[in-house]
């Protein structure tokens, strides 16, 4: 393939890049990183529009690839810039200035001016450099290895240069090097926008199996969550012999929190109601909205008398700290339920059903108390 051929073929191809990110970004995934993908198409097609026009004019001025180079340099760094503003990092454009002023600064050089190879010498290390940072944030694969392939090819060609200094390139050689590297820009781009766009597709897949798994109010996971979590734990306790417990609570005369203050306010003591048994609770425990003011805890490991004290440490943390809204105090209690997978349990919902029930019994002995399945213990608040 001759060297114009495949600056049209990676042209095109960047321009293909630039348009499906921007198209991705328009069709409603907004995702983080588009725009900075879809602008790395840009320079790219903009590097390869300049090299077009010298390669048609006849023009191979050093200043012609001064901008050429520096427009090339600023497309991989757009790469990089996407790839960290996905991962919620500042996508760092600062860098990218001092990059293409020095990139156009380099071109004034004596040792720039005197040959191809010596403006790819000096390049070299740049890309490479953008190019590893790439791998170094980068968790998905294809992108990972097209940059790896890429730097390689780039260190080997830059390496041959280097050690024969007598290779002679021309601005728009075929010389195999050089049709070497135009391939490798071609492949790179083709593979990148896919890449960028899989990057996506991915995140918005895991976004919205979170969304599916998760209650919006209180950021806690569902009962659909429940089944696949309580599930796996049950196996586990089997295989281990360890212990599974639930922990139901509900929150007391809600209804008449709704109606004397407002849904608004009543959706804001389940929050703060749930933020203080999040805290109240161990880093490793299975938090559940299960719909409603209801509300269940997966406890692995807990013998009773840890489980009646982490309970205790709920209900009294909820008693002692009422909601401030609207310049009022919304004083709030739970009742409790607490129940352990037992041998003749069929399942893990044996031993919620059992939960629940104990939670009932607080309800019925009169609220802001805790209950122990199949025990006649029961902790209630003073008086
Ligand atoms: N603000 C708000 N209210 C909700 C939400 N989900 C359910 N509710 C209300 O919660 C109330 C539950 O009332 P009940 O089941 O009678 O229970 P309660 O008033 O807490 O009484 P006890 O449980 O017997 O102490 C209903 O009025 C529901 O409309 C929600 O997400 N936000």
């Amino acid at each position: 393939m001759d060297a114009f051929t495949l600056i049209v073929a990676s042209g095109l191809a960047a321009g293909i890049m630039a348009a499906t990110m921007f198209l991705l970004y328009r069709a409603g995934s907004r995702a983080a990183g588009l725009v900075d993908w879809s602008l790395a198409g840009l320079l790219f097609f903009a590097s390869n529009a300049v090299a077009f026009a010298a390669s048609v004019t006849q023009v191979y001025d050093v200043s012609i690839a001064a901008i050429g180079n520096a427009l090339y340099v600023a497309g991989h760094f757009g790469v990089l810039a996407g790839l960290r503003r996905h991962l919620g990092l500042n996508p760092r454009y600062v860098l990218l200035l001092a990059l293409v002023l020095a990139a156009v600064l380099v071109h004034r050089t004596g040792f720039a001016q005197a040959s191809v190879a010596n403006r790819l010498l000096l390049f070299a290390p740049a890309i490479v450099a953008i190019n590893g940072a790439v791998v170094w944030h980068a968790w998905h694969v294809p992108l990972m290895v097209l940059e790896l392939l890429f730097m390689m090819q780039m260190v080997v060609r830059t390496g041959y240069i280097a050690v024969h200094r007598g290779t002679t390139l021309t601005f728009m050689g075929s010389q195999s090097l050089q049709t070497l590297g135009s391939l490798s820009v071609f492949v790179f781009l083709m593979v990148a926008g896919m890449s960028c766009a899989l990057i996506v597709i991915r995140h918005q897949e895991l976004a919205l199996r979170k969304a599916s798994l998760t209650d919006n109010l209180t950021g806690w996971l569902n009962r659909r969550a429940l089944h696949d979590v309580a599930e796996r734990e049950c196996l586990r306790a089997r295989r281990s012999g360890g212990r599974l417990s639930f922990l139901a609570f509900d929150i007391d005369h809600f209804k008449s929190i709704n109606d004397r203050h407002g849904h608004a306010v009543g959706d804001s003591a389940i929050c703060h109601v749930t933020a203080l048994a999040a805290q109240a609770l161990r880093g490793y425990d299975g938090l559940f909205r299960l719909g409603g003011e209801e509300f269940a805890i997966l406890l692995t490991g807990s013998g009773d008398d840890t489980l009646l004290r982490i309970a205790e440490r709920v209900r009294d943390s909820i008693a002692r700290t009422p909601l401030y809204a609207e310049d009022k105090a919304v004083a709030m209690t739970v009742s409790i339920g607490l129940a352990s997978c037992a041998p003749g349990d069929t399942g893990w919902e044996d031993a919620l059903r059992r939960a629940d029930l104990a939670l009932y019994r607080s309800k019925r002995e009169g609220r802001n108390r805790v209950t122990l399945d199949g025990d006649t213990f029961c902790t209630a608040a003073a008086a």
